[in-house]
C-alpha cells in the first residue's frame, strides 16, 4: 500500500540508517505489553510495508530490554543485522517500560537517526492490561520472569492473588519509584510485568528525556475499535501516503481458553485503581499540556481517559 517508504518524514537517505552490519529500524512499536501490540504490529507490517526483524515477521527482538537488564551482551552490529533493509519495524513491548532503554538507544544512535526515528506506544487501561498479562502467563503455564521474589501469575490461584502480591510489592517500593532514572534491576523486576508496566506517565517521561515528544505517538487501546481512523492517523505520523482503503485489525494474543479469568472482584479492582488513578491523572494532564503547547506529534488525537475497569463479586 505504501510503495515509497523514503517518504517517511525526516529521513534524508538510506545510508544514514544503514551500515555494513544492517539498518536501524525506522519505526519502534514500544508496547505497551498486553496493550494490543501484536495486532498493531500486524497492521503496521501489512498496511504500511514495514518489516519486522529477520527472519520476518519477528516482532520482538528483546535486544534492548535484555541488554538493559544485563540478560545479554550488548553488540550493536548483532542488532542491526536483524534489519537488513531500511524499512524496519521493532516491536518489543517491554521497551516502553524498561528503565535505561531510552537512554541506551539514544546514545547508540547517530544524531540524524536519533532525531528521525518514529516511536509508537499503545496505552490500555492498566487494570485490564494487568489482567491480560495474568491470563497470558496462565495460558503459557509459566512466568516470563522467573527471578525469585517476582510475583508469579502462573502460580497464583486467581488474578486477585497475583494482584495482591503486586500491590504488596508496590507498597514496599513506592518511595523509590520516583527515582526512575536510577531504577535498580530489583525495583524494576519485582513489579516488572504487573503494576510497573501500567505506570505509563513515568515511562513516557523517561522516553522524552532521550527523544523528542514529537517522535513519540501515543495511541489509546480504545482507538483500535476504529482501525481505519487509527491507522490513518498513524500513517500521517509516519509521513506515509494517506490510506486508500479500509484497514482490518486482526485479533492476536487473545488467549481465549477456558481458564481465562474475565471478571475480577470489586475489592481488588478498587485497590488497583487507588494505585493507578494518580498515575493516570498525571498522564492525562501531561498529554493535555503536550497538545496545548504543540509538543505532541501533529496528528496525535486527544487522549481519552481510561474507563474504569468493570468488576463483579
Ligand atoms: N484487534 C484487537 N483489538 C483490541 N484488542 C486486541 C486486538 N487484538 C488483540 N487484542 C488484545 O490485546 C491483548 C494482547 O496484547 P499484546 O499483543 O500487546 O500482548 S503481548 O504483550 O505482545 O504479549 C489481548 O488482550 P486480552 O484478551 O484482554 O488478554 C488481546 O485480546
Amino acid at each position: 500500500m505504501y510503495a515509497n517508504f523514503a517518504m517517511l518524514a525526516g529521513v534524508a537517505c538510506a545510508q544514514e540508517w544503514c551500515s555494513e552490519a544492517g539498518c536501524w529500524p525506522r519505526v519502534w512499536l514500544l508496547g505497551g505489553q498486553k496493550c494490543g501490540s501484536t495486532a498493531m504490529f500486524s497492521m503496521l507490517s501489512y498496511t504500511m510495508e514495514l518489516r519486522g526483524a529477520e527472519p520476518p515477521p519477528t516482532k520482538e527482538t528483546h535486544f534492548w530490554d535484555w541488554a538493559a537488564l544485563q540478560k545479554r551482551n550488548y553488540s550493536l552490529p548483532d542488532f542491526l543485522k536483524l534489519f537488513p533493509r531500511a524499512n524496519g519495524l521493532e516491536g518489543t513491548p517491554n521497551h516502553l517500560s524498561t528503565p535505561l532503554v531510552p537512554g541506551m538507544l539514544a546514545r547508540a544512535m547517530i544524531p540524524s537517526v536519533r532525531t528521525a526515528v518514529k516511536l509508537i506506544a499503545v496505552l490500555r487501561e492498566p487494570i485490564a492490561r494487568e489482567l491480560s498479562l495474568y491470563n497470558h502467563e496462565r495460558a503459557l503455564g509459566f512466568d516470563w520472569d522467573t527471578d525469585p521474589g517476582v510475583c508469579s501469575a502462573s502460580g497464583s490461584h486467581a488474578f486477585e492473588d497475583f494482584a495482591a502480591c503486586q500491590l504488596e510489592a508496590y507498597g514496599r517500593l513506592e518511595a523509590n519509584i520516583s527515582q526512575y532514572d536510577d531504577a535498580q534491576r530489583k525495583l524494576y523486576l519485582e513489579l516488572s510485568y504487573g503494576i510497573w508496566n501500567g505506570l505509563y506517565v513515568a515511562h513516557i517521561d523517561a522516553w522524552r528525556r532521550s527523544f523528542s515528544r514529537r517522535q513519540l505517538y501515543l495511541v489509546s487501546y480504545d482507538a483500535m475499535s476504529e482501525p481505519t481512523k487509527m491507522a490513518t492517523d498513524v500513517a500521517k505520523f509516519l509521513g506515509l501516503f494517506p490510506l486508500k482503503r479500509q484497514v482490518w485489525l486482526p485479533v492476536r494474543n487473545a488467549n481465549n481458553n477456558t481458564k481465562k479469568q474475565r471478571t475480577i472482584t470489586c475489592d481488588i479492582r478498587d485497590d488497583l485503581h487507588a494505585v493507578f488513578q494518580p498515575w493516570n491523572a498525571r498522564l492525562y494532564e501531561t498529554l493535555r499540556e503536550d497538545l496545548e503547547q504543540g509538543l505532541a506529534p501533529e496528528h496525535e488525537p486527544a487522549f481519552p481517559e481510561f474507563k474504569l475497569h468493570p468488576c463483579g463479586d
